[in-house]
């Protein structure tokens, strides 16, 4: 027998599980993409902005610079347009006294005090000082303020000597010099020194927030190294004193500057930090003015903040997508909850009907050679409810006389495939009781996945079992009853005519004949009339009973034709045999001796037989065509009753066998007769 197997303990996985991990990657993936997209945007954009405010301050500060710069040198353009002043000039000069010194005192003094200047001098065309707000000067110009003297002499215009420093004073100063005419000969020059550090510087420092980075200063580039003209946020360094090499290639924002670079530049500031800058010139000057601020301060806060930002963005949508996965699964589980419960209720259901009607499904395992069943299955076996069932057991179980028919049964439906439906008895494992099964099955399933498997239904069926054959017991014994006669318990003319038409058909195929004896009790209605009906009924069953005790071979058959009248069925014999038989059985009737005041001389009961004998082969030769069945039936019957009523006719108590004659007679005989 080959073996099934049962299907799969366990569902597939769903492919769900399988893509969620993967959808949350894509998410996660789309998100991180999406969070640096808007970070690079809001950096790029925020970066925008730093360097539109460090430009904006530079060009603000640019500006005050170069403001101060113009009203520097209108102050001493107008200085030299000053007429009361040359005309001071050139009265002090001519004569130098304590008076027009004062006047001109006073007016240098109030340049200092009124003007912001921390010198006012008056030097003459070769650079020698002579007075001052505090009364006659010594000594001369330093050299380049000497330079811009005879320049500014030759030019009749104002001249600066930009920032330095001189021992002359302590602090690095901004020089302007205001040249003096006397018409078309020069006097001389007012000189006006400017302390850098009170006027100059704090333009410089002009910054709108509380940046710790944050920086301005001034710049001159001298040859190839850059002199820094104010003073530094993160280097104690006095102005003027601090000079850097010029390196071109360094990328430093102060090296671009002299290069000719301006606006934004990053690089390496005087400290080795990475630095955003603003570089602009300051026009009518060699200055070039640079602010700057770290980059660390300008973006990293910055950053910082934006990524916290965007943090808190990611983390509420990822806050979002976990809640839209709890929510999703929570619907699954409640989903698969529901299934479940509905699940466990229709199990429920199908024990309670399985128990009802007694029928159990299983699962069959080839590989492992198990049956799975349910609670019933095992309670049709006998074994426990939640046991297994091995193969061996099983056929243990199977009843010695179904058990090679049962297991051809499975064998063939596994070969074909097709579906089993078998009766068998098995022998319950709990009490050895007999019982009837009946399993309905199919093997594999619908797509063919698992083609060994078997799974059906097993049904207790030992109770209709038995019905079923106490049924055909009864349906038996009914089929016998009805062809049986109830007052003499004879075969009746049913059971009769299914024999003759039986007997018939054996004649033709052996070419024997078959002889029909018909009987009639003799003046029978004067039995009746005389004794009454109820010994009429026990005169007939005694004739009858003699009757079959005369007749005795096996395979004739006596019949009680109908009312008073018998027939008896000799198959095989002929004419001849069939008159022995019949007077046989005349004597049998005779010897009954039962009392019958009205009959024979005797006055005993007697019969009158008619004899006839067919034989298939001459019948058929005469008549020139096979007859069927039924036509041979009547046939003889009818020769039977011809010769029958031949007997009677010829005065009862006597046999006749069928002749010609007996048609004859039969035709012609008056009704009395019969
Ligand atoms: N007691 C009894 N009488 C029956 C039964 N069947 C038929 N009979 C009677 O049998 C009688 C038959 O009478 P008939 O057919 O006239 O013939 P007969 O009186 O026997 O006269 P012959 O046949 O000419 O000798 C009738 O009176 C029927 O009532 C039966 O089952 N029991």
């Amino acid at each position: 027998m080959k073996h099934f197997s049962p299907p799969a303990s366990s569902a597939p996985p769903s492919r769900a599980w399988w893509l969620l991990p993967l959808l949350a990657l894509l998410c996660s993936l789309a998100l991180g993409w999406g969070v640096r997209t808007v970070y690079l945007e809001r950096e790029q954009r925020y970066r925008h902005v730093i360097e539109g405010s460090l430009a904006a301050i530079n060009q603000l500060q640019v500006g005050g610079v170069t403001a101060w710069r113009q009203r520097r040198m209108g102050e001493a353009a107008s200085l030299t347009d000053d007429g009361l002043l040359t005309a001071a000039v050139t009265r002090w000069r001519q004569v130098p006294s304590s008076a027009n010194a004062a006047v001109l005192r006073e007016r240098l003094r109030g340049m200092v005090e009124h003007l912001g200047y921390t010198g006012a001098y008056l030097v003459d065309p070769q650079g020698r000082l002579l007075l001052g707000p505090d009364g006659p000067q010594q000594g001369g110009m330093p050299a380049p303020e000497r330079d811009a003297l005879h320049a500014s002499l030759a030019l009749a215009q104002p001249a600066v000597t930009g920032l330095q420093r001189d021992a002359r004073f302590a602090f690095p100063y901004f020089g302007l010099l205001a040249p003096l005419y006397d018409g078309t000969q020069p006097l001389g020059a007012v000189w006006l020194v400017v302390d850098a550090r009170a006027t100059l510087y704090p333009l410089l420092a002009t910054w709108p927030n509380s940046s710790h980075t944050a920086e301005s200063f001034l710049v001159e580039r001298q040859g190839d190294s850059m002199l820094f003209l104010s003073p530094l946020r993160h280097r104690g360094d006095e102005p003027l004193t601090l000079r850097m090499p010029w390196r071109p290639g360094s990328g430093e924002p102060i090296a671009l500057a002299a290069g000719g670079s301006r606006g934004t530049l990053y690089g390496l500031d005087y400290r080795g930090e990475q630095v955003l800058a603003t570089v602009a010139a300051v026009p009518g000057s060699n200055w070039l003015l640079i602010s700057k601020i770290d980059a660390a301060e300008a973006f990293t806060e910055a950053q910082r903040r934006e990524w916290l930002a965007l943090g808190l963005f990611a983390s509420l949508a990822a806050l979002l997508l976990g809640g839209v996965v709890v929510l999703w699964r929570w619907r699954v589980w409640r989903r698969e909850s529901a299934l479940k419960e509905r699940l466990e209720h229709n199990m429920r259901w199908l024990e309670t009907a399985q128990r009802a009607a007694s029928v159990g499904y299983f699962a069959y395992n080839g590989e492992q050679r198990v049956f799975v069943m349910s609670a019933m299955a095992n309670a049709i076996f006998g074994l426990p409810a939640h046991g297994q069932m091995a193969l061996r057991q099983w056929i243990d179980m199977l009843h010695a006389d179904d058990r090679e028919e049962t297991l051809r049964l499975h064998g063939e439906a596994m070969a074909q495939h097709s579906p089993l439906c078998a009766q068998y008895r098995i022998l319950r494992a709990s009490d050895r009781h007999l019982r009837w099964v009946e399993v309905r099955a199919e093997y594999g399933d619908p797509q063919g996945a698992e083609r060994s498997r078997m799974t059906g239904t097993i049904q207790d069926i030992t109770e209709r079992r038995q019905a079923e054959e106490q049924l055909e017991r009864y349906r038996a014994a009914l089929e016998a009853q009805i062809r049986i006669d109830p007052l003499t318990q004879l075969a009746n003319r049913l059971a009769l005519d299914e024999q003759v038409a039986f007997e018939w058909e054996r004649a033709q195929r052996s070419g024997t004949p078959l002889a029909l004896l018909m009987i009639d009790v003799d003046r029978f209605k004067a039995f009746n009339d005389h004794y009454g009906h109820v010994a009429g009924d026990r005169c007939l069953q005694s004739v009858a009973l003699a009757l079959s005790t005369a007749t005795g071979r096996a395979g004739d058959v006596v019949a009680r034709y109908g009312g008073e009248e018998f027939a008896v069925l000799l198959p095989g014999a002929s004419e001849e045999q069939a008159w022995s038989v019949a007077e046989r059985l005349r004597e049998a009737v005779r010897a009954l001796g039962i009392d019958h005041a009205r009959g024979c001389e005797d006055c005993i009961v007697t019969i009158s037989i008619g004899a006839a004998s067919i034989q298939p082969a001459l019948r058929e030769m005469t008549t020139g065509s096979p007859r069927t069945g039924v036509d041979m039936a009547h046939a003889l019957f009818r020769q039977a009753d011809a010769a029958l009523y031949r007997a009677k006719q010829y005065g009862r108590d006597q046999t006749m066998v069928y002749g010609p004659e007996c048609d004859v007679a039969l035709h012609d005989a008056p009704d009395s007769l019969l």
